[in-house]
């Protein structure tokens, strides 16, 4: 698992590194400029570009000179720098590197004012008015500047993170800072690139190395880990000889209703691909013809009506929801399996029963794994206004029910019953079509039947669920459900 790190903990991590290394923060910030250009060539190699390079006062900015320097040095020649002169204040690096271009060749403009800004020639943009050190939102002469720049509509490379852009913490609801093409951050990325917000700051972000102390970095007490496919290589186990189906447990699906057995199929197909040693589907009786032509291996519970569970203590792990639909023999059916205290994995249609009911919230049996999409999470816990208040509401639940939740999007987060929250970086756009959270349902249903922790379930079901998805759409526009559901079982193996 990568260590997240808020902007604070960077500074810490930077300056352990430039004593223990030891290392002059000067040459550090050349480290990180040479890094940052290594990156920014293997994407423009047109040396004849026009590049105008934005450059604040602070470290972000002297990165940005530093970067100017080397960029001409690599046979750019139509440099220009903009020193934005709208503070008074200048770090030590920065001052140190505008005197190194001072003496150099590279053109430049100080900018005292916003009107100052005219005739900008420039293909593309390097941005590094701001970094991690913003500390409000803009306004002012920034706001009008990173307007004007915004208006010039070329192609921006922001250093670190785009100016305006908060790192970490909840994001104002309307964006006024950088719209960048892509971002080359330091050493880790920044927490908030995981927010569906961040696409109005930047469409993509690399992260490059520069050498901070990693030992350090990864000792730092943090809510955020990013979790590392090495991660999943670790927790997941190979099948064993002289095994059999009783040894990769049982798994019960409660789902599907006469216009969404569909659901029911996908997550008990998923469920027979991610290594359930028996899978059973609690389905209605319209469904049982198209469950036994389509997965013959599947075992069946009939539904109409059914308000518990015979003997639910036979499954390894029950999972409730996909297609559900909500009735009263569903609400009571769900009441039933909550009073019998074994854990669940609760999603869809169940979360919703959940949402109107939530005295049963309180009564969730722990470890139990709610499988939310945004709208199903504001339904359960209330309407949240950015994403960064919603992972805080996810968190606090986690941690007060003792269960884990799964929050839903491009980045699934996986909120621990420890208050930790684990981010998946596999998945897709290709992903974004319906069934795709039933198949998720399946896979981390069939991995708690193997008898993985309830978190190891889930930080499993998430990553291979996106890299089924990765891979099938290496040649896809668009990836459906069910493949992604039979294309789980070689995403495992291929990691095993
Ligand atoms: N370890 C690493 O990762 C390394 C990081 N490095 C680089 O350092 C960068 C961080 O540098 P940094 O700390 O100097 O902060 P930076 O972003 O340049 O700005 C500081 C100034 O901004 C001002 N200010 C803030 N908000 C404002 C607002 N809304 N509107 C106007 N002004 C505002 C604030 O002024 P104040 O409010 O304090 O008066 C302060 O003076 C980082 O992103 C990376 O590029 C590398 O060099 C080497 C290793
Ligand atoms: N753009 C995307 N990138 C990565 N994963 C995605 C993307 N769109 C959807 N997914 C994944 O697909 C699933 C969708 O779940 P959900 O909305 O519950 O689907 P459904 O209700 O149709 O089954 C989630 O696991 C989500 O992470």
């Amino acid at each position: 698992m990568l260590t997240l790190l808020t902007s604070a903990q960077t500074r810490l991590a930077d300056e352990f590194t430039i004593v223990n290394k030891p290392i002059a923060s000067i040459d550090l910030m050349e480290k990180a400029a040479r890094a940052f250009v290594k990156s920014f060539l293997k994407d423009e190699f047109d040396a004849s570009k026009h590049v105008a390079v934005f450059c604040g006062k602070g470290n972000n900015g002297g990165d940005g000179l530093a970067i100017a320097h080397l960029l001409l040095n690599n046979g750019y020649e139509n440099v220009k720098v903009y020193v934005i002169n709208l503070s008074e204040k200048q770090s030590p690096d920065f001052a140190i590197n505008l005197q190194r271009l001072n003496e150099s060749r590279c053109k430049k403009v100080v900018i005292d004012k916003v009107s100052d800004l005219k005739n900008v020639k420039a293909d593309l943009i390097i941005d590094a008015i701001l970094g991690s050190g913003l500390n409000k939102s803009l306004e002012g002469d920034y706001a009008a500047l990173v307007k004007q720049i915004n208006k010039l509509n070329k192609k921006v490379y922001s250093v670190d993170v785009p100016t305006g852009f908060f790192a970490e913490g909840r994001l104002p609801e309307t964006y006024n800072g950088i719209k960048a093409y892509k971002t080359i951050c330091f050493q880790r990325p920044k927490i908030n690139f995981f927010l569906p917000e961040s696409i109005l700051a930047t469409e993509k972000y690399e992260v490059v190395d520069i050498g901070l102390n990693e030992d350090f970095i990864q000792k730092q007490e943090s809510d955020f880990y990013l979790i590392e496919q090495g991660d999943i290589q670790e927790i997941l186990k190979p099948r064993k000889l002289f095994s059999h189906k009783g040894t990769y447990g049982h798994a019960l699906i409660i789902a599907g209703n006469t216009n969404t057995m569909g659901a029911a199929l996908l997550s008990s197909m998923a469920c027979l691909h991610a290594g359930a040693g028996l899978t059973t589907a609690c389905i209605p009786q319209s469904g049982l013809i198209a469950l036994n032509t389509s997965l013959p291996e599947v075992m069946a519970l009939p539904r109409d009506e059914c308000t518990r569970i015979e003997n639910p203590s036979k499954y390894q792990a029950i999972a409730i929801g996909p297609g559900l639909g909500i009735s009263f023999e569903n609400e009571q059916l769900l009441e039933s399996l909550i009073t019998n205290n074994e854990p669940l994995v609760i999603d869809a249609d169940a979360l919703n029963i959940l949402a109107e009911r939530q005295d049963l919230i309180e009564k969730l049996p722990e470890n139990s794994i709610l499988t939310p999409h945004m709208k199903e999470f504001d339904r359960l816990f209330g309407e949240h206004a950015t994403w960064w208040e919603r992972l805080q509401t996810a968190k606090e639940k986690a941690k007060e029910l003792k269960i884990v939740i799964v929050l839903k999007n491009q980045y699934t987060f996986v909120c621990s019953s420890e208050g930790k929250i684990y981010i998946n970086p596999t998945g897709n756009p290709a992903m974004a079509q319906g069934g795709m959270g039933d198949v998720l349902t399946g896979i981390i249903v069939a991995f708690l039947a193997q008898k993985y922790s309830t978190l190891n379930a889930a930080i499993l079901g998430c990553f291979i669920h996106g890299k089924a998805g990765d891979d099938l759409a290496k040649d896809k526009f668009v990836v459906t459900a069910s493949q992604v559901a039979v294309k789980s079982a070689e995403a495992i193996r291929e990691l095993i």
